[in-house]
């Protein structure tokens, strides 16, 4: 049995139906914020491989809960990594682009020096660092903006505002690739199955949707496909405070992705389903 950290998270709700005999953990089970009980339940259900797609991630509330965040994007990863070294078992922990200062305009490697500018940001390098350290096999998955028809996300704030409003001012300097929970969920399932085959596939991987698009051009798209007559206006992020501030260049080099036979979804192609069911509510 494969044990998913995680049940009602966008992520989560993805890999329920590539994963019908997995065990989801939701938070009444697992709480993160308690990193030792959450090791203690791969000693009891003694799961043959491991997810984590549970996670702290509002990102501005992180600026004044960063202990909290870090107890549960920080340590827990780290205490499940160490308990799945000792039962010899493979672990996929999935992280962000905000571990990146988001300077430049390249897409990042897995490898480029990490340097997060917010709370959030650093708890989940915390994290990364953890499961590294632990031994376990493991792939840590960094993917970023993701959405899905499930929970919170910029989709359906940009369809929630637009049915209120005739015009927007979103932020156009920050750039980065729009990610479906449908592909990520695809490939924890893939990269969990490749390195329980081979130890060597052990590692950081990147996925996230192409295009790379600024959050303007993004917004833009989403409304061109609801056919909605929303004025999108560029803003620079200056215009746009929040407590934590986001990388501006948040561009994944995704190629590693060939090892697990994966490539970049088009996140594009994902919008209808989340359009149909708003229209439905
Ligand atoms: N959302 C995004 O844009 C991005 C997400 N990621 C990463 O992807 C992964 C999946 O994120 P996503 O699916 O979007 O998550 P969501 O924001 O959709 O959901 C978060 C999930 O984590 C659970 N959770 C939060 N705190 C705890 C806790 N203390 N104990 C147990 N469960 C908890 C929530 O449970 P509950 O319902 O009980 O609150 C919920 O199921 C995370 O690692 C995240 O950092 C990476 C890049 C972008
Ligand atoms: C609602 C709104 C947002 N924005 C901007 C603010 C911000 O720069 C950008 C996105 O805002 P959000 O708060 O939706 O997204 P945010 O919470 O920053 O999303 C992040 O979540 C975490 C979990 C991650 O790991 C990241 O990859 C990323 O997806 O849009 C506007 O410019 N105008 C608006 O009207």
């Amino acid at each position: 049995m494969i044990l998913v950290f995680g049940k009602t998270g966008q992520v989560a709700r993805e890999l329920a139906p590539l994963l019908p005999d997995a065990h989801f953990a939701a938070r009444s089970e697992a709480d993160l914020s308690r990193p030792d009980e959450c090791a203690a339940l791969i000693r009891t259900l003694k799961p043959v491989g491991v997810i984590i797609a549970a996670a702290y991630t509002a990102v501005d509330k992180a600026e004044d809960e960063e202990e909290l965040a870090s107890h549960v994007n920080g340590e827990a990863p780290g205490a499940i990594a160490a308990a799945c070294a000792e039962a010899g078992i493979p672990l996929v922990h999935i992280s962000t682009d905000y571990v990146f200062a988001g300077e430049g305009e390249y897409a990042h490697q897995p490898g480029d020096e990490i340097a997060p500018p917010n709370a959030y940001g650093r708890t989940k390098a915390a994290g990364e660092a953890a499961v590294r350290a632990s031994g376990a096999d493991h792939a840590i998955i960094r993917t970023s903006w993701v959405f899905s028809p499930h929970g919170n996300n910029f989709v359906k704030t940009m369809l929630r505002l637009g049915s209120e409003r005739d015009s927007l001012r979103i932020v156009a300097d920050q750039i980065g690739g729009p990610t479906p929970a449908a592909a990520i969920a695809e490939a924890c399932v893939r990269s969990l199955a490749a390195i329980a085959e081979d130890k060597a596939l052990s590692g950081t991987y990147h996925l996230s949707g192409a295009p790379d698009v600024s959050w303007a051009d993004f917004a833009r798209e989403i409304f061109s496909q609801a056919g909605r007559d929303v004025e999108v206006a560029d803003i620079p992020s200056a215009e746009f405070p929040t407590p934590a501030k986001r990388p501006l260049n948040s561009r994944l080099d995704c190629s590693s992705l060939e090892r697990l036979g994966l490539e970049r979804p088009d996140w594009r192609l994902y919008l209808k389903p989340i359009i149909e069911d708003f229209a439905a509510s």
